[in-house]
This record gives C-alpha cells, sequence and structure tokens, in this order.
C-alpha cells in the first residue's frame, strides 16, 4: 500500500499499514511530549502513529453512506413526484367542476372626473351583479365579482390557480374583455403602484418554478397585437433601416399543425431566464402597442394585444419528455359603440375591426359551451391564434369589465349579457339545490387533498434539499481525503454540469471553508503561518491590480511602485493582469443566445439577444411636449 505525503511515498507492508490504521491520533501525540516515542505494553501494539494513513475500513464507511444518500434522494424525488401528481389531479378536478370557462366581473372604481348620483346603477354580491336601468332591474351570474373597493391583489388570487394549472402542462387563456375606459388594461398591466395580472404572473410562475426540484421549468415569452386583423410582432428588433422606411413588423403567419398545435411564423421568442429580463421584455412590447385618445379614454387600446408565455416542463430525468404549455394573457381592445367614443376615419375603422373580432371570439366561446362539432376559428386572427388555448384541456378566464357611471349603463348591460352567453356550461344558478350541495362537498374534499399533497411536497422536497447537501459534503470529504470517487472521474457534459449549478443552492465561500475544515483532519487545515502567508499573496495581489487599473485610466501617480512591487510592462504578469481586466464586459454588450445555449434550454424559435434591463427611462421635462404626446400616443409610424 502506498502512502503519499508531501515530500515522498513511502511503501509499507500492509502489516504496517494496519498498525497506523488503528493508531488514535491522542496517542501520537501524547507520545511526543518527552521527545520519545510511545511505548507499549503488548507487542503487537502500533509504536509509531502515522496521521497520513487513512484507514481502509473508513473509506469504505464513507462510500457506503454515499451510495445510501444517493439512493435515499432517488427514492424521495419519487415519493414527491407521486405528491404532486397528487396535487395537480386535485387542482385540475376543481378547475374541471368550476367550469373550463370561467368568467369573473369586475367594476371600475370611479375616476376623479366622474360625479357619483346618489341611486348607483350598479349593485354587486360576490357572485351576482344586477343592474338597473330605466326602472327595470337585470341580474347576470359570474364565478365571482370584483366590485369598485376590489384590489389587484383581490383579483389576483382569483387568478392564480388557473396560472398554476398552466405550470402543470394545460393551456391557458386569461382575457380582459369590456367597453373601452373600463380597466382591462389596468387589470391586466396595471401601474408601478398596483401592478396587474401579467406583472405578477411573471413573478409567480418564477416563484413556483424556484419551488419546484422534482422537474425543471423554463420560459419563453412573446407578444402580438392584433391590429385591424393584421399581426403585430411587439418584440421584434428594429431593424437598421433608414428613417424614412417603415419598420415591418407584420410578416407573420398563422400556422395549424396535423395536431392543431398553433404556430405563428416569425414571431419573436426570447428566453426569460428570470422575472427581470421577463419584465424588462413586458415592458418593451407595451410601450410598442398601439394607442389612441378617444372621447372616453386618453390611452384607449386600439387592438388586441397578447402576451403568450411558453412554459417548458423538463423531467428530472434527462430522457424524460418534455412537456410544453402555453399561457396567453390578453388585453382585448374595447368593445364600444362607435358613436359615442366620437371616433372618426381610422379610429373608427380600429373600432370596427376590434368589434369584429370580438362577436368572432364570442362565437367561438359560445360554440365550445355548448360542445357543438364546428367551432368557428378561422373567422378571425384572434381565434386562429388562440385555437389550441380555448379547445379542449385548455382553461379560460374571461375577466368582464364595467363602468359604474349611469351613462355607460347600455354598454354595460351589452358586455354583461357578452359574457352570460361566455359563461361555462352548468351555470351555478341551473343546479339544483341537492347537486350544488354535492358539488361544494367535492370541491372541500379536493381542495382538502391539494392542500395536503402541496405540504407533503414541501416537506419531502426539504428532505431532498437536506439529502443533497449531506450527499454533497461526504463526496466532498471523499474527494479530499482519497481523491476522487469512479463515477466523478468520467467526464461531465456540459448539461449536466449546467444543470448542477442552476441547482445547487449558493453558499457562502466563509461556510463552505469553515464545512471543509470541520470535516477534513486537523493536519489538512490550514495553520496560522500558512492563512498568513496566504493572505501577504491575495493583498500583494490586488495592489498590482490596483496599480494596473489606475495605469490603464492615466494616472500618474499610481505607476511610483516601490522597488520591491514595481512592474514592467515588459513583465508577462502585467501583461496577463492588463489582459484579464480588459475582458469585462461593456455596459450594454447583448447577451447573444448561441445555438448550443438555445438548444440547452429547449426553444426552437428565432434566436434573440437578451440585452440586460435597463434602469432609465426616457421621458419629457418640457410640459409642452408632454401633453402633446399624452393625446398622441398612437404609435403607429412603424406599422405596415
Ligand atoms: N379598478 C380601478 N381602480 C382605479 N383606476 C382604474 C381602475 N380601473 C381603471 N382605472 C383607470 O381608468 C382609466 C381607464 O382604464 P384602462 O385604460 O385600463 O381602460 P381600458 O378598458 O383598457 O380602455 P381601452 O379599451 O380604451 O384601452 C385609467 O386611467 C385607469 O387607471
Amino acid at each position: 500500500m502506498f502512502i503519499s505525503t508531501e515530500e515522498e511515498q513511502i511503501a509499507l507492508s500492509p502489516n504496517n499499514a494496519k498498525h497506523s490504521l488503528i493508531s488514535p491520533p491522542m496517542e501520537s501525540s501524547s507520545g511526543s511530549l518527552d521527545g520519545s516515542s510511545p511505548v507499549s505494553d503488548s507487542p503487537d501494539s502500533p509504536v509509531i502513529a502515522d496521521v497520513n494513513v487513512f484507514p481502509e475500513h473508513l473509506k469504505m464507511e464513507l462510500e457506503q453512506s454515499i451510495a445510501n444518500l444517493e439512493e435515499e434522494i432517488v427514492q424521495l424525488r419519487l415519493k414527491k413526484k407521486s405528491f404532486d401528481v397528487k396535487r395537480r389531479d386535485a387542482l385540475n378536478k376543481i378547475l374541471d367542476i368550476k367550469g373550463t370557462i370561467r368568467v369573473f366581473c369586475r367594476v371600475r372604481s370611479f375616476l376623479v372626473t366622474e360625479r357619483r348620483k346618489v341611486n348607483e346603477p350598479i349593485l354587486t354580491e360576490s357572485e351576482k351583479i344586477a343592474v338597473r336601468s330605466a326602472g327595470v332591474k337585470k341580474e347576470f351570474g359570474f364565478d365571482k365579482v370584483f366590485n369598485q373597493t376590489s384590489s389587484q391583489e383581490d383579483v389576483f388570487v382569483e387568478v392564480e390557480p388557473i396560472l398554476r394549472s398552466a405550470l402543470d402542462g394545460h393551456n391557458v387563456c386569461v382575457m380582459a374583455y369590456g367597453q373601452t375606459g373600463t380597466g382591462k388594461t389596468f387589470t391586466m398591466d396595471g401601474t408601478n403602484d398596483q401592478p396587474g395580472i401579467v406583472p405578477r404572473a411573471l413573478e409567480e410562475i418564477f416563484h413556483q418554478a424556484s419551488l419546484d426540484n422534482s422537474s425543471s421549468l423554463s420560459f419563453s415569452m412573446s407578444m402580438l397585437e392584433v391590429y385591424m386583423g393584421n399581426l403585430k410582432d411587439l418584440l421584434a428588433p428594429k431593424p437598421v433601416c433608414r428613417a424614412y422606411e417603415p419598420i415591418n413588423r407584420c410578416n407573420l403567419n398563422i400556422q395549424t399543425d396535423a395536431k392543431g398545435l398553433v404556430d405563428i411564423e416569425g414571431l419573436t421568442e426570447v428566453q426569460i431566464p428570470d422575472v427581470t429580463k421577463a419584465q424588462w421584455w413586458y415592458n418593451k412590447g407595451r410601450r410598442v402597442r398601439s394607442t389612441s385618445w378617444t372621447n372616453v379614454n386618453e390611452a384607449s387600446s386600439r387592438s388586441h394585444c397578447l402576451t403568450r408565455i411558453t412554459i417548458f416542463r423538463h423531467g428530472d430525468a434527462l430522457e424524460a419528455k418534455r412537456e410544453v404549455s402555453k399561457l396567453w394573457m390578453v388585453d382585448l381592445g374595447g368593445s364600444e359603440r362607435l358613436l359615442k367614443t366620437g371616433a372618426t376615419g381610422q379610429t373608427l375603422d380600429e373600432g370596427r375591426a376590434i368589434n369584429l373580432s370580438l362577436s368572432a371570439l364570442a362565437d367561438v366561446i359560445a360554440a365550445l359551451r355548448r360542445k357543438r362539432g364546428h367551432v368557428p376559428y378561422r373567422n378571425s386572427k384572434l381565434t386562429q391564434i388562440l385555437k389550441d388555448s380555448l379547445g379542449d384541456g385548455s382553461k379560460i378566464l374571461m375577466l368582464v369589465h364595467v363602468s359604474p357611471c349611469d351613462e355607460d349603463v347600455g354598454e354595460t348591460i351589452c358586455s354583461l349579457s357578452f359574457a352570460k352567453r361566455a359563461r361555462a356550461v352548468e351555470s351555478i344558478r341551473e343546479l339544483s339545490e341537492d347537486l350544488r350541495k354535492q358539488r361544494e362537498k367535492k370541491m372541500a374534499e379536493l381542495e382538502g387533498d391539494m392542500r395536503e399533497a402541496k405540504v407533503e411536497c414541501q416537506k419531502v422536497g426539504n428532505q431532498i434539499n437536506e439529502a443533497e447537501f449531506l450527499l454533497r459534503e461526504k463526496k466532498k470529504l471523499f474527494s479530499t481525503t482519497y481523491g476522487l470517487l469512479e463515477d466523478e472521474k468520467t467526464p461531465i457534459s456540459p448539461k449536466e454540469t449546467l444543470k448542477e449549478s442552476i441547482k445547487t443552492p449558493r453558499v457562502s465561500e466563509k461556510a463552505i471553508r469553515r464545512s471543509i475544515s470541520n470535516s477534513l483532519p486537523r493536519f489538512m487545515t490550514s495553520t496560522v503561518a500558512s492563512r498568513q502567508r496566504q493572505g501577504t499573496a491575495e493583498r500583494e495581489i490586488s495592489v498590482i491590480n490596483v496599480r494596473a487599473r489606475s495605469l490603464r485610466s492615466g494616472s500618474r501617480s499610481s505607476m511610483q511602485f516601490s522597488h520591491s512591487q514595481s512592474l514592467s510592462f515588459l513583465d508577462p504578469r502585467f501583461k496577463v493582469m492588463l489582459r484579464t481586466s480588459n475582458k469585462k464586459p461593456r455596459y450594454g454588450e447583448p447577451d447573444i443566445l448561441t445555438e448550443s445555449r438555445k438548444a440547452n434550454s429547449g426553444l426552437d424559435s428565432k434566436t434573440i439577444f437578451v440585452p440586460p434591463p435597463r434602469s432609465k427611462m426616457v421621458t419629457s421635462s418640457d410640459p409642452n411636449l408632454k401633453a402633446t404626446l399624452c393625446r398622441h400616443r398612437r404609435r403607429m409610424s412603424d406599422f405596415m
């Protein structure tokens, strides 16, 4: 057996090795107190203790415990997966009972410019809304009604389970419908202080993805606008063209494959690795959207704005099948009586186009509701795009918006009637009392199951984290003591390395050092002297780095090196330092998605760079210019 020390390798007989293995370190240290070797009564007892020799049985024990931990992690992952399947099933059943087409209603709060009447025309309950018009009261039932005091948070709490089902692999479509100026954009986008559904959904999906360690989720985003029957790519990079040349963002084709899956050819799809990048792209897309001033809304959306999040779910095994689902969040253009909005010319045409596509959407939803064989998806671009997210196995949530004002009552009744037609097959009100009770009981049971499965999932997830941490520590101890493990000697593919780096939780350098020094034999840890030597070396390097930096910036004083520290331009160390310090990426340098990274991410659409989020917004401080900008929000110059 060979035992290595720093200076030499000594060949020992198995007998010697055995002796040194069983020598407790205390004996060796105590024996050296008087400078003599430890004396033993028994002739078989060890005489010399070699601290650099590691017991063979300890090595085997360590190997065994590593193997046990690996097995335990596999079992825990399977257990977690089964709880996750249970939770997904329960959620899916709940959503099915509630109806695959759900309709909520939100009443906008009064604006400061609006006058309130003593007898307000709208009365709300949790699932009912009544409208008084010309002495007649009309009632409409919904899955949920949000009154004027409801916050963005209240709305999102109800939307969240549907988002969750998108992460579970279902296609989901959340749409805001309503008369112009009733708060569709407010609900979907919101403001900085009161973020709406889309920014909250982006945060939520990343939060859920961070909790889920049984499979890895990745996301990509696309945004488009349906304007006057044309599709406009809102995330397309601005092509380099001359100022007078219009930007063509509209060369998009809707394709449906044999399985009925929709693909929009030429649509930009960006990878969103984190929530900051996702928000950055979303804000970019919003700025390109077409809006216009009308009598009713100073920044009226003149189109349907569609945000698509594609969710890629990879199983933990590399060969596991990849699931892809889509989450559509749609801010529909305002339904309006064209006379009332005072629209003329192009704005009038825009209004007509919006109304046509909304009625096509109503027809599709009505056909789905009646489960009719033929669903007229082809009647508008909007319904063609959403085809695979409106059909079987998909979940639809429509949020109908109404105004609280008396003068809007006619429009309010139109919107509520549209929503009534779109409601799920079995409206709760149509069910008998008995069936209603049974339904509620079943839902309560399923909700209990879902909660339980979620808690169990969390518990097992924590156990997995603990076991993985322990495994890493043991492997580290093994490799520092005995060299690399057999399975670690084979080269790891870059994909696995990437996966590992994503999954490994961040531990501070200090904590790692502490854990290593605790797990190592004492003789292997650094001494005070070695730490001092290392510290001095590190300080020297940082001083040289600082000087090199100042040298680049042309500072003369920093050139005055002391004799012992001076560096010449010809010194190779100095050249290397200059080179490496220049390698830092410059501000604004785009992060290009290379083909290999794209392959890793599982994206199969267009390559696109991901620039870092900019912190500065371009605004006008000139009040005149501000007013002009406000009234002319239409950004159609780049539209063809
Ligand atoms: N729940 C609400 N609370 C406070 N303010 C609201 C609410 N809903 C809407 N608003 C305000 O009402 C105005 C019109 O809202 P918004 O632009 O969202 O309407 P819209 O339905 O999207 O209109 P359009 O169809 O013309 O685009 C905005 O100033 C918005 O801030």
